[in-house]
């Protein structure tokens, strides 16, 4: 389930290739994507073998695990912003085809029923990717999130404000409140994998791998997951034994 990788571009490189893999075999792939700096080499390089190879992408469709509550798609820091940068754009996947839930829209709650209702409607995730928080948190799930929610909205916690105020220009601009696919949501894709990279990784990878599942730790409930891979750099990896740690490159 622990697998230890030379870099984070290492870790892109397979990955890409997973995910170019998927795609080969199910064109019509239904794919759950993730945000935050871990995932940056990884669209990056997937993007470049996408162009190489001009692989067909017109059956694809993502739905991205969550959004920030209260900004406009077009703002810098909104998520929907963030996709189109560093990967939909550099794709040219169509806006037919990608879904982020709304933190910006009338009537929020439905907003989160439909999410769900949308992901299940077309078959489920074929593929999840995410990341983690320092705290555990998967998605925007926060500790203590319920194991079998769906879709819904999130007072984000101090620490994660702080984690992710490092992108906003002050801290009255941090949003408050985020909009995310519940853990039910992420553990009925198909197939996930989890990727951690860098030194301020490495205790919460420790963490994660010590916990029993429990909703203190949103992350472990992965561990009852019939094809989950966890894949970390050699610093996220430092404080997991290496009998433990598996190995793909
Ligand atoms: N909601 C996102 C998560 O989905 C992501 O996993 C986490 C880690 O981000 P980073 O990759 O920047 O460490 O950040 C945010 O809080």
């Amino acid at each position: 389930m622990f697998f230890v990788f030379p870099s984070a571009d290492a870790i892109a490189q397979h990955l890409s290739q997973h995910i170019i893999d998927t795609i080969k075999r199910k064109p019509n792939a239904v794919l759950g994507l993730a945000t935050g700096s871990t995932m940056l080499p990884v669209y990056q390089r997937f993007a470049e073998q996408v162009q190489e190879h001009a692989l067909d992408l017109s059956q694809v469709t993502t739905y991205n695990l969550d959004e920030y509550v209260g900004l406009a798609p077009e703002h810098p820091q909104s998520y929907n912003h963030y996709m189109h940068e560093h990967l939909f754009d550099k794709i040219k996947l169509d806006d037919s085809q990608v879904y982020l839930p709304s933190g910006h829209c009338a009537d929020i709650d439905l907003e989160c029923k439909e999410y769900s209702a949308k992901i299940q409607a077309c078959g489920g995730l074929d593929f999840q990717l995410l990341g983690i928080g320092t705290n555990g948190h998967i998605g925007f799930n926060e500790p203590y999130t319920a194991f079998d929610s769906q879709t819904h909205v999130v007072e984000l916690s101090e620490n994660t404000r702080i984690d992710n105020g490092r992108f906003f220009d002050n801290w009255a601009e941090v949003p408050t409140h985020a909009i995310t696919m519940g853990i039910q949501d992420i553990m009925q894709a198909k197939e996930i994998i989890l990727v951690a990279t860098g030194a301020h990784k490495a205790e919460v990878m420790a963490n994660l791998f010590n916990s029993p599942i429990d909703e203190a730790m949103p992350a472990s409930i992965l561990k009852q997951h019939p094809r989950i891979k966890i894949f970390m750099d050699q610093s996220a990896a430092s404080l997991i034994p290496d009998s433990a740690l598996n190995t793909l490159c």
